[in-house]
């Protein structure tokens, strides 16, 4: 087996399938921030435990804010253009459920391009709980999936998850900055072998191995 490289130029563009391309740089401000103040308050929700009154209200106001931003909605498939460090780009789904730019949902996890693969950091709340005080396994794998898709796109062309096999080693905590990365190790063909780490604070909590298949362009 082999580790192929492909310059991002040769890398298929997503207008030519009719996807619209934000670059991460035109997002506004605004709505960075909008995004921001509603992943605190999925962790608001999720937690409170304030009178009925007061939920009554905010419910109000929550259902009368989405009214407002849904006169305008983007098409499904809306892509990113993220810039890397070193130079590289990186196509994305703007909603990505994982890495999303624009969702509130996303924890969000950024990963950069590094000399082995791919590398981020991020810190979850308790919207991504499993068991008391611990990450949900099926976020671990989330995670994992996205880190080994990114590492595979980067090092060859973009591709989907034909297999995740997840290890889980260790208990994975909330609250605490996990490292995630993932490397190629190997191509056959279409075939793009990758493993992929959950550290904490060095100690390996859960692993992956994966097999992407790189995507034909029509
Ligand atoms: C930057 C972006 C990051 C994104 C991260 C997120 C990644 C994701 O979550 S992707 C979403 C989840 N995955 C999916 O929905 C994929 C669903 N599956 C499919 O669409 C198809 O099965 C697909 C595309 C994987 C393969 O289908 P197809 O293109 O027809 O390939 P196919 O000819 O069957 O297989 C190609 C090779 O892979 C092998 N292969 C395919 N599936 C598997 C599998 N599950 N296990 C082992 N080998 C497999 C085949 O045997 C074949 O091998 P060889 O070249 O030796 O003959």
């Amino acid at each position: 087996m082999t580790v192929n490289t492909q310059p991002a130029t040769e890398r298929p563009d997503p207008r030519a399938f009719g996807l619209p391309v934000v670059e991460q740089a035109e997002i506004p401000s605004e709505l960075r921030s909008l995004v921001a103040r509603v992943h605190d308050l999925i962790d608001a929700v999720a937690n409170t435990e304030v009178d009925g009154d007061t939920l009554a209200e905010a419910a109000a106001t929550v259902e009368g804010l989405t009214d407002r931003l849904n006169v305008a909605r983007r098409q499904i498939g809306t892509m990113v253009l993220r810039e890397l460090p070193g130079g590289d780009t990186e196509y994305g789904t703007i909603t990505n459920v994982v890495s999303g730019d624009t969702n509130p949902a996303a924890p969000p996890l950024f990963l950069d391009a590094t000399e082995e693969g791919v590398r981020g950091e991020v810190t979850l709340n308790t919207v991504y709980q499993g068991p008391p005080g611990l990450v949900h396994g099926g976020w671990i794998a989330a995670m994992l999936d996205q880190a080994v898709g990114s590492a595979s796109s980067l090092a060859t062309s973009p591709g989907l998850t034909a297999r995740l096999e997840v290890d889980y080693r260790r208990p994975t905590p909330l609250f605490t900055p996990l490292e995630v990365v993932a490397r190629v190790t190997g191509t056959e063909r279409r075939k793009v072998y990758v493993t992929g780490e959950i550290r904490v604070n060095g100690e390996v909590t859960a692993e992956a191995t994966a097999l992407m298949v790189r995507v034909e362009v029509p």
